[in-house]
């Protein structure tokens, strides 16, 4: 593994609660950082140690810089960690193309599928910034653990092995520990696909299916990972670490997770306006059209979409998953 790279300067889009995480952890592992949020208020929150809105009760260290100005962020900065959730990832980096000093990377920290188009998020970078190599970060991390300091393990991706091995080592601290790996693909499928088991899971929690039912819909959803990912070329391997079985099992079984509490709302039949981010939401539809455009069974994915569009309900869902054709079970 490469050693510490010399003191750089990241630049962190977004002051939600992974950003003002990833800045903390960024500025813990030794770095200049300097935090671009639109919201004027929020930036002088994080400067003052604190993000009232989205990581109450939470005080931290002083140090991050922040501004509302792209440009200012982005001036000497030679790492991007891109934090605003999927569905902007698109319209942000149109705002960001102008200012980016090119060739340095890109390190997107979202979990998502673009719902227009079903592009992965790797893809939208280089086609907005052909010039910017991209990596991805993913992994089992709360932003409310990692802000606090607790122990976390996340895996950072990039064609690139010796990219992957310099921004693992760069972001590495005493208690955030980065693995470093050269299956893009298969580290952001997992990242984006566990948001919608997670909303799974929570469903079956919600609606009082028993643990045994939790386990069968995140093992069984595990498989539709697998079988996504091959499609897409991800290595298996891959979907058995940090970012595919280690996000599912922190995601789809905690109460910390947004997408698992909206499944639980979903699964209790609750009102869904004006919850927190469940990245889930928008990538379980283009899930289930790029698993049917692949021809791969989805039939969980599917079940959530429609869930979610309000064609089937919960109980339907169960029904509807309980009498499949019964198969061999390593059928992939
Ligand atoms: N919160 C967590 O524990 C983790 C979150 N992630 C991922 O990180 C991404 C961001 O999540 P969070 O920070 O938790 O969300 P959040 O809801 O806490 O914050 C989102 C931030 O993005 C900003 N934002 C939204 N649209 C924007 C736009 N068009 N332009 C500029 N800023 C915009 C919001 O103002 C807010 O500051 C998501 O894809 C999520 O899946 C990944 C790992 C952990
Ligand atoms: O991705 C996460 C942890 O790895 C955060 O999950 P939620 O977005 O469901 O809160």
């Amino acid at each position: 593994m490469n050693g510490k790279p010399a003191i750089s300067r990241t630049a962190v889009l977004g002051g939600g609660a992974w950003g003002t995480a990833l800045a903390l952890a960024a500025l813990h592992a030794g770095h200049s950082v300097r935090l671009w949020a639109r919201d004027a208020e929020m930036a002088a929150a994080i400067a003052r140690g604190e993000n009232p809105r989205y990581l109450p009760g939470i005080s931290f260290d002083t140090g991050i810089e922040t501004t509302t100005d792209l440009r200012e962020a982005l001036a000497d900065a030679d790492c991007v960690l891109s934090v605003t959730p999927a569905q902007s990832l698109r319209s942000v980096l149109g705002t960001v193309k102008p200012h980016m000093p090119p060739g340095i990377p890109l390190v997107l920290c979202a979990k998502g599928i673009e719902r227009e188009t079903g592009a992965l998020l790797s893809s939208i970078v280089t086609e907005i910034l052909p010039d910017n190599p991209v990596a991805v970060l993913s992994g089992p991390s709360f932003a409310a653990d990692v802000a606090r300091g607790l122990p976390t393990a996340v895996v950072v991706a990039a064609e690139d092995d010796a990219l992957a091995m310099d921004l693992a080592a760069r972001f590495s601290a005493r208690n955030l520990r980065c693995y470093s790996s050269d299956d893009v693909i298969g580290v952001e499928l997992g990242g984006a696909l566990k948001n919608v088991f997670a909303i799974a899971a929570g469903a079956v929690v919600g609606a009082q299916l028993g643990a045994s039912a939790q386990a069968a819909m995140v093992t069984r959803g595990f498989v539709e990972l697998r079988r996504l990912g091959a499609a897409f070329g991800a290595q298996p391997e891959t979907l058995m670490g940090l970012s595919g079985l280690g996000d599912l099992m922190l995601t789809c079984s905690s109460t910390q997770s947004r997408n698992f509490t909206y499944g639980v709302a979903l699964g209790r039949g609750e009102p869904l306006e004006g919850r927190p981010l469940a990245e889930g939401v928008p990538t379980a539809s283009i899930a289930t059209q790029l698993a049917a455009r692949h021809g791969v069974e989805a039939p969980i994915i599917s079940a959530v979409a429609a869930i979610l569009a309000g064609a089937i309900t919960v109980g339907e869902a169960v029904e509807a998953l309980m009498t499949r054709p019964l198969k061999h079970e390593n059928t992939i």
